[in-house]
């Protein structure tokens, strides 16, 4: 039976060990998968499922080329999957029975060093979860391409862990495999992560100094886990792997992945791209170093005042010094990714080019200082302090490695004459022999008088001399030793020549090996400077961040934000950093933002697409701005410092987790609501629009009450219901603003403007006029708003600001409704008296009545009396 070979034995024994893999088990020059991998490749991959052996053991199979296998490799890992990557590991010359074959390597979504999986302004993130007895989660996390390292312990709260997983956007996750299945299958709803499974295990020894930082066992074993991990699938060095550093959520502001992904910070919500996020405007870095630190400064802005100041003490700087702020930006675009080159060396996958990218890159450290010393002098130590080793690494380099060397370390050409004597010696003569050969092609074409004569090279016959058949006869007899008949020519040997070849093929060969020795050693030297590269790394990317928030500030003109110890806002001329760039220049209107005591919450109304879901996150993308260290689109903007973000803004419809709009609506504001403090900031859009007027109404009103008395956190809340424009009489600390619009010549134009007060309108069916409704369907929902509006009780509509002459009717508690016909001033007259009607109940309600003596009620009746007369 063809399972029962002794290939096919080698190759179940080793798949046991990797189930969860696609094992590539490499045979000559293909990697081959069986059985079910077989069928899964062939599908995922669209290469042809073949098989070995005959009918019922015929073996499914499939198999793609060695050298165009990491094509195959990467679109499987893209896919989520992992591969276990088996070789041979002896010499098949050598063999006795079956080439020995083991595991090299385990390929992952959160181990990939290359790829397209790898993106050069992301990072790509391995996270490890642990969980402990006492509810306590243990998180580590490393991005093997920079050999960043953190940890984080977060006490009770899957929440978090969940957000804390997301918002790094890891592809894996490594856990135990005795973790809880509801916890995973929660995990597993809200992060696309491929899991993957280590025990608990010691701290490796040769480790160790990476976690002296870390105050707990809890993140030593959490960081552990991560390690073994690594170790278990590289099976290789993790030099470069940094010092593991410990994080707070609590140190950053919170926002959950709703709100990350209702404002747009990283990618946009219509296509999921950077175009059209925060990031795309934000993110001016000219590095990828740069790049990926962006996107983490804005997937977690800080809380902490002196840190942000100091961002923004640099963001000025920068901005104050415009032409070598320039300079240092054309010198950084030339700066390779040297936090990824280090942990290319550390891997050994470095090639002799990339050490010359980053001796290059690294040539450019005096002229970043200088620069650095003009601009902010005080952060010259920080940024430039192992200048020394800098310097010694650029030696290495520079002396042993040719300017321009090739991609592959294989074929020579890298090492710089003059580096290495015995190298040289080689070269020489290489060299001679080859001047020799070209001199020889002159020699013979002179004595022989065949001017078309040539001296050639093949790698199978080596160096010939070749001679048309039309000349054949000007040779002289027994002098050539006839090798390879062509069409038209013949080619020739001499003894001479092959000596010669001997000679300068030796060379070649000798000197490629060395060449690759020397190599080597020069790569494993270089990994003595990791740490002083990733330094480095640091600050470039810090430099390249600031410098970019200085340039975005200067042309977008935003003002240094200030922040307030009294959670005042007062913002003047907000605009929205990402609307205010697609719109026609000079459309976007700027608004203002006032917020304090009496007004901590702001309930906005007006019509649709006036802006109100724009004002709302315009809000919160300028503390986002300020609380990374930017600069901010306004002319004026005092905020407090937020210690978390919560928006409830458009359809977020979770369909994939099994839950309604509505469903997915109360739990997000459930979620702001337990979670919120005063310092923080809420957004809530059209609360309770997904149910029934009634239930939506009553749910909004009761979640504003709700934020007022007892959360107490600034808050903007749109609505559509004008009914709850009342609610400003009896909270105090809510304001009525609208977004006004104004009715020309049939057409309602959008001011964008937003102001003190209530809208009167939502203007819907204008709306679906604009998006091309059948005129029919418009037509008719005209007919019946006029119905509705005449009849329905809970038309209910204050005062209007904007537009008078279609103000719909106030319903009176005592009256009878009025006619269809009513004229305008008869409805006016309505409207005042239900207002006076209103008063007097709400008197009446809130009269402690049970502690009155009768004089005091006959006079309270007798006020309310005058109060109805007047
Ligand atoms: N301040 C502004 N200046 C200029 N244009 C604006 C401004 N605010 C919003 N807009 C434009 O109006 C469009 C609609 O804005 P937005 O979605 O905020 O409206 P909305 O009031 O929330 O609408 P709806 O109630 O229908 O959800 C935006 O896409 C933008 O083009």
């Amino acid at each position: 039976m063809a399972q029962n070979t002794p290939m096919m034995k080698q190759y179940l024994e080793i798949k046991a060990q990797h189930q969860d893999a696609f094992l590539f088990f490499r045979l000559g020059d293909f990697y081959e998968m069986f059985f079910d991998d077989a069928v899964k490749a062939a599908q995922e991959l669209e290469i042809t499922l073949t098989g070995r052996g005959q009918g019922e053991d015929r073996i499914p199979m499939c198999g793609v080329p060695y050298h165009s296998a990491e094509q195959y490799m990467t679109r499987l890992i893209e896919k989520g999957y992992k591969i276990a990557l088996c070789e041979q590991v002896e010499d098949p010359k050598h063999a006795k029975g079956v080439v020995k074959r083991e595991v090299v390597k385990l390929l992952t979504p959160g181990t990939m060093m290359n790829g397209n999986i790898i993106k050069e302004k992301e990072n790509n993130y391995l996270v490890a979860l642990t969980v402990f007895e006492d509810d306590c989660y243990g998180l580590a996390r490393t991005d093997l391409t920079t050999g960043e390292c953190a940890v984080t312990l977060i006490i009770d709260d899957i929440e978090e862990v969940i957000q804390d997983i997301a918002s790094s956007g890891a592809k894996e996750l490594v856990v135990s495999s005795s973790i809880k299945e509801p916890l995973i299958k929660q995990i597993e709803k809200k992060c696309s992560v491929t899991l993957s499974y280590e025990e608990e295990s010691e701290l490796v020894k040769e480790y160790e100094h990476l976690v002296a930082d870390l105050q707990s066992e809890k993140l030593i074993t959490s960081f552990s886990r991560l390690l073994q991990y690594l170790i278990r699938t590289q099976k290789r060095s993790l030099g470069h792997l940094q010092q593991v550093t410990f994080y707070q959520n609590d140190s950053f502001m919170k926002m959950d992945t709703h709100t990350k992904r209702n404002l747009e910070l990283t990618e946009s919500l219509r296509d999921k791209k950077k175009a059209g996020s925060l990031l795309s405007i934000v993110d001016q870095t000219v590095t990828a170093m740069g790049g990926r630190l962006v996107k983490n400064w804005i997937e977690r802005p800080l809380i902490n005042k002196k840190t942000i100041e100091e961002r923004l003490v640099l963001v000025t700087a920068f901005l104050d010094s415009y032409f070598e702020r320039e300079e240092l930006r054309d010198e950084l675009r030339q700066v390779y990714d040297v936090e990824r080159l280090a942990g290319r060396i550390a891997y050994g996958s470095v090639n002799a080019r990339e050490l010359v990218q980053l001796k290059r890159s690294l040539q450019k450290v005096p002229l970043l200082k200088s620069f650095i010393e003009k601009i902010a002098p005080q952060y010259v130590e920080r940024w430039f302090k192992n200048e020394d080793q800098i310097e010694q690494l650029i030696d290495l380099l520079e002396q042993s490695l040719v300017d321009d060397p090739p991609i592959s370390v294989t074929d020579g050409g890298m090492i710089r004459p003059g580096y290495h004597e015995e190298l040289d010696s080689y070269r020489d003569a290489s060299l001679n022999g080859k001047k020799w050969i070209a001199e020889l092609e002159q020699r013979e074409k002179l004595e022989t008088g065949v001017k078309s004569l040539k001296v050639g090279f093949n790698k199978v016959f080596g160096y010939y001399i070749e001679v048309t058949r039309a000349n054949l006869h000007l040779l002289p007899e027994g002098r050539y030793e006839r090798k390879q008949t062509l069409s038209n020519a013949e080619r020739f040997i001499t003894p001479e020549l092959k000596e010669k070849e001997a000679l300068i093929l030796n060379a070649e060969e000798k000197m490629e090996s060395l060449e690759y020795d020397l190599f080597v050693i020069v790569r494993e030297e270089a990994k003595q400077y990791l740490e002083h590269i990733q330094t480095l790394a640091h600050a470039i990317s810090e430099i390249d961040v600031l410098a970019g928030f200085a340039t975005v500030s200067e042309k977008r003109h935003y003002v240094r934000p200030l922040f307030s110890d009294d959670r005042k806002i007062e913002i003047v001329d907000g605009r929205h950093p990402v609307v205010e760039t697609v719109i026609e220049k000079g459309q976007y209107v700027a608004n203002d933002v006032h917020m304090h005591t009496g007004r901590e919450m702001l309930l906005i109304t007006g019509p649709n697409m006036a802006g109100k879901s724009t004002y709302m996150r315009q809000l919160a993308l300028l503390a986002v701005m300020a609380q990374i260290g930017c600069y901010v689109p306004a002319t004026v903007a005092k905020l407090p410092i937020f210690d978390q973000v919560f928006t409830r803004i458009g359809a977020a419809d979770d369909l994939a987790s099994g839950q309604s709009t509505f469903m997915v609506e109360m739990l997000e504001t459930r979620y702001a609501l337990t979670k919120a403090t005063e310092k923080s900031l809420i957004l809530l859009d059209e609360i309770g629009r997904g149910t029934s007027t009634y239930d939506g109404m009553a749910l909004a009103q009761a979640i504003i009450e709700y934020i007022h008395d007892t959360v107490r956190a600034k808050t903007l809340f749109s609505t559509h219901y004008h009914e709850l424009t009342q609610l400003d009489e009896t909270l105090v600390d809510l304001k009525n603003v609208h977004v006004s619009a104004v009715e020309e010549n049939g057409s309602v134009v959008f001011l964008h403007k937003v102001v003190d007060g209530q809208a009167d309108r939502s203007y819907g069916i204008y709306v679906a006029e604009l998006a091309e409704l059948p005129t029919e369907v418009t037509k008719r929902a005209e007919e019946l708003l006029t119905e509705f509006e005449q009849s329905t009780p809970t038309a209910v509509t204050i005062s209007s600001s904007v537009t008078e002459d279609v103000k719909p009717q106030q319903l009176s508690l005592f009256f009878e409704e009025h006619e269809p016909t009513a004229t305008v001033k008869e409805s006016t007259v309505h409207t005042t008296i239900a207002k006076q009607e209103e008063k007097v109940i709400k008197k009446l309600i809130k009269k402690d009545v049970l502690n009155m003596t009768p004089i005091e009620a006959l006079q309270f009746i007798n006020e309310l009396q005058r109060s109805l007369k007047e």
